[in-house]
């Protein structure tokens, strides 16, 4: 599923319009007619009626098909309510296309028998195009009408309310009646559905304006925007549904589309993953590569182990944790399944600068270098740092202290490497990496990631809720698997563990990072599964929930 920015979404309607010769008419219709149906489908799970199939199609022909009937006829039921004399729902209608929408919309509710009332948030004369047709056809078809700040409105007075004031094509924060509108229906406490997006919300970055909707759902047509997945706009979009309205999906790559949200068919069918992770029958654990891990310090010595031990259980075939001398006595016996290489330590158990030489001579004979968990800060750790960048053949994964390390440097003036580097920040870690702060990271996550993978040439993992990969030719993926109870120290190691085994494996940094957030959070979704509350994970549940 691909996610798109407003502009982007304004190209895929004009190349469906002009290029393909669909009337942008049609489209509206189709708009209106899906809204509706989601209203439909949410009235009757309140109203406690039974799902009917999926396509909306009942299967009412089955029974007499087998008593051998001759005729059969099947009606569509998506569009009818057995409760609709119970429903009341106000369209809330502005004066661009998301208000032609819900206009459309109402048509078809009303067909349904539920009751509607358009309440206008500007004159229905200054409608215009499309969006003053359906005006048109709601007052041909009788539907009852008032104007906000002429007419008497209270939204107490209803079941629902549609939100088709802002769209795709809205500015800035929400003025005058919008404003009014917007804060009046939040407060009512009534159910609350958007159209395309939440009115208030920027489409692009999901940052919400004072005042912006908030949905129980969000009918996003034709294509995700990409704010609805940006928080905090997917905290106010409630359960977005995207719907089809005869957009071809296929029209997104001709116009560039590069984001992407990390589903199975998307790890499979665009990324090329095998999701069984099929082991080879006479496979050995030279088979499933080496990684090699320099990690941890006298004071964080549980980040490493935590690492190693994701690598592990994500499967590859050996792990090598390079750890400073002093940190080894405390280790040995804590993971049987590790090697451990004792690089030397400075009298306080911090790393040294030497034992570069030694993790250059190391990793000539692992698939993998994974750099930073628990590493903390030492003299010269640029210069260490530089040196593996520069020395090692490896694909190297750098997260937590050694992050800090290249926020420090002037990285950019290092010799380029042949092969891949995987970042994988969190949003602190991001801010002093692009030297921006964490508020500017969390303002258009997506946005970010791409430009710095792009300038940077790395693979980025930026962590937090629906983390984006990003990769150095421009491709993105919005992960959405995962679980707020995994906001726990050490969570971030497993990740860098996770990514460094599948690296190991053969899988490419691009595969290896999306995958591997990928199967972070679905083992993050079990563990909160296998808890009482999900306040009591800790990282060595998602290790075991793998
Ligand atoms: N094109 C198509 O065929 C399809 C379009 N589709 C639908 O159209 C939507 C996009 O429609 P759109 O481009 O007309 O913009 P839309 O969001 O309705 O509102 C813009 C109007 O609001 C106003 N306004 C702006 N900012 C404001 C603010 N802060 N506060 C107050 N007012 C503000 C501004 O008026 P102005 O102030 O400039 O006079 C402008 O006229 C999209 O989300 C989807 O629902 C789908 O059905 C697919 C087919
Ligand atoms: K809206």
């Amino acid at each position: 599923m691909y996610l798109v920015t407003a502009e982007q979404m304004r190209r895929l309607d004009g190349e469906t319009i002009q290029r393909l010769g669909i009337p942008a008419i049609a489209l509206m219709e189709n708009a209106g007619r899906v809204i509706a149906e989601e209203i439909v489908a949410l009235c009757r799970r309140r109203g406690g009626e039974g799902c009917r199939s999926a396509a909306g199609w009942e299967d009412a022909g089955k029974d007499a098909a087998l008593a051998g009937a001759a005729f059969q006829v099947s009606a569509d039921h998506a569009l009818t309510l057995d409760n609709a004399a119970a429903e009341r729902w106000f369209i809330l209608v502005g004066k661009g296309n998301n208000g032609g929408d819900g206009l459309a919309a109402a048509r078809y509710l009303r067909e349904t028998g539920i009751a509607v009332t358009l309440v206008y948030a500007v004159p229905p004369e200054s409608l215009s195009g499309e969006a003053a047709l359906q005006r048109d056809a709601a007052a041909a078809m009788g539907l009852p009408a008032v104007v906000y700040g002429r007419d008497r409105v209270d939204l107490a007075e209803c079941s629902g309310i549609l939100d088709a004031l802002l769209g795709t094509g809205a500015a800035g924060a929400p003025r005058g009646a919008y404003a009014e509108l917007i804060a009046a229906a939040n407060s009512s406490g009534k159910v609350i559905v958007s159209a395309d997006i939440p009115s208030g919300l920027n489409a692009d970055t999901g940052e919400t304006h004072e005042p912006c909707i908030h949905a129980s759902v969000t009918v996003c047509l034709a294509f995700l925007k990409r704010g609805l997945l940006q928080y905090p706009g997917a905290g106010a979009a409630g359960h977005v549904k995207v719907r089809a309205i005869g957009i071809p999906a296929s029209l997104a790559t001709n116009i560039g589309v590069q984001v992407h949200l990390l589903t199975p068919e998307v790890l499979h069918a665009h990324l090329g993953v095998d999701l069984a992770r099929r082991r080879s029958p006479d496979g050995h654990k030279g088979t499933y590569g080496h990684v090699l891990l320099a990690a941890g310090t006298l004071r964080m010595s549980g980040a490493g182990l935590l690492s190693a031990r994701a690598a592990l259980r994500a499967g590859c075939g050996l792990v090598t944790w390079a750890l400073p001398q002093k940190l080894l006595p405390s280790i040995i016996g804590s993971a049987p399944e590790l090697m451990l290489a004792d690089v030397g330590s400075n009298e306080d158990g911090t790393w040294r600068a030497g034992s570069v030489s030694e993790l250059l001579k190391l990793s000539k004979e692992r698939d993998v270098l994974a750099v930073g968990p628990g590493l903390g800060r030492f003299e010269a750790d640029t210069e260490w740092l530089r040196n593996l960048w520069e020395g090692t053949d490896c694909p190297l994964v750098i997260d937590a202290d050694a992050l800090n390390v290249l926020a420090d440097a002037d990285y950019k003036s290092w010799a380029s490497r042949r092969h891949p580097v995987i970042l994988t920040p969190h949003p602190g870690e991001m801010a002093r990496l692009a030297r921006i702060t964490t508020a500017e990271v969390q303002r258009d996550r997506i946005s970010l990631a791409m430009g710095y993978a792009k300038e940077h040439g790395v693979t980025l993992v930026l962590k937090g809720a629906h983390t984006v990969i990003a990769t150095p030719e421009g491709q993105a993926y919005v992960n959405t698997t995962g679980h707020p109870g995994m906001g726990t120290g050490g969570a971030g190691d497993v990740l860098t563990g996770i990514i460094s085994s599948l690296l190991a494996q053969g899988l490419n940094e691009a595969q290896a990072a999306a995958f591997g957030v990928y199967l972070h959070g679905l083992a993050g979704e079990r563990a909160a599964l296998q808890r009482n509350n999900p306040a009591a994970i800790i990282a060595g549940d998602i290790i075991e929930a793998l």
